[in-house]
């Protein structure tokens, strides 16, 4: 209850400043997850849209996710790619940190699986994650790695894949011990990344899917692919031998369009 006043206290505080100490317009609330909120702004000269994302108001006496909170802008601006938001500016509002970005103006895959209802082939579902993959080994060059590539935060926009929040990104260390990793969505290394690519793919893949049995079964018998395929989404599971790295997986993923006639060979 506390912890919603105070919330709403720096939701109308953060309204009131965008309205009148920036150029920008508020028009409304994007999302509100454990860390962070996010809001939508318009520069009214340009009519373009605009993210202004702030730390939560309970976490804004905690050293350590304030911390975290310019880590994400930090590794952001670091970033620099066309296929992540770029910041714009930052600063804080009554203690609270905040940062400005650009607003891609697409659909999350959530939305569009769990709302819209679209599905997409294997031939699709491939493709998409090739070009998360091409778009994951940018950012791996600059030795980031992105943590949290779960469907809320790929955005699709003309065709094309967006990134969005960098809150668990971290440098990349290279002298992680795969053996020692007992949870691979919080390795700091490629091994995350890949492990969530893995998700992503039976997320798509699993659209298509009706149950035709009342018994679940596992994804493997499920969803009837290809062995050389399964073989490829245990490995970015680390069911079987992990990928050295997001280009390993890149090509062998293209190995895989070829052998599926997914690509022409001219
Ligand atoms: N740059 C952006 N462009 C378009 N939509 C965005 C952008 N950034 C955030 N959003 C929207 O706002 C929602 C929430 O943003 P984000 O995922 O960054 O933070 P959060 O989940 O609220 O906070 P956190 O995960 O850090 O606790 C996203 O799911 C997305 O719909």
């Amino acid at each position: 209850m506390f912890n919603t006043i105070k919330e709403n206290k720096y939701h109308a505080l953060v309204k009131s400043y965008i309205d009148n100490n920036t150029d920008y317009r508020f028009i409304k609330q994007l999302g509100d997850g454990s860390y962070g909120v996010a809001y939508l702004i318009e520069e009214p000269s340009s009519g373009e849209k605009f993210v202004l994302k702030r730390m939560k108001a309970k976490h804004r006496k905690s050293c350590k996710l304030r911390e975290k909170f310019h880590l994400e802008i930090q590794l952001l601006q670091e970033i620099d790619l066309p296929n992540t938001p770029s910041v714009i500016s930052h600063g804080v509002i009554e203690e609270v940190p905040f940062y400005i970005m650009d607003y891609i103006d697409g659909q999350t895959f959530e939305q569009s699986i769990f709302i819209e209802g679209n599905t997409f082939s294997v031939e699709q579902s491939l493709k998409f994650a090739s070009q998360l993959l091409e778009n994951v080994i940018l950012f791996h060059q600059k030795g980031i790695v992105h943590r949290d590539l779960r469907i809320p935060n790929i955005l699709m926009k003309d065709e094309q894949l967006y990134i969005i929040d960098f809150g668990l990104a971290v440098y990349m260390k290279c002298d992680v011990d795969f053996n020692e990793i007992d949870n691979p969505k919080r390795a700091e290394n490629h091994i995350s990344d890949l492990y969530f690519i893995g998700h992503f793919l039976l997320f798509l893949l699993y659209s298509t899917y009706s149950p035709t049995q009342k018994k679940e079964r596992s994804w493997q018998e499920e969803l009837q692919l290809p062995p050389s395929l399964i073989e490829y989404i245990e490995r970015l599971l680390i069911i079987r031998e992990p990928f050295n790295s997001a280009e390993d997986a890149l090509k062998s993923l293209q190995c895989q369009m070829l052998e599926h006639s997914f690509v022409s060979t001219d």
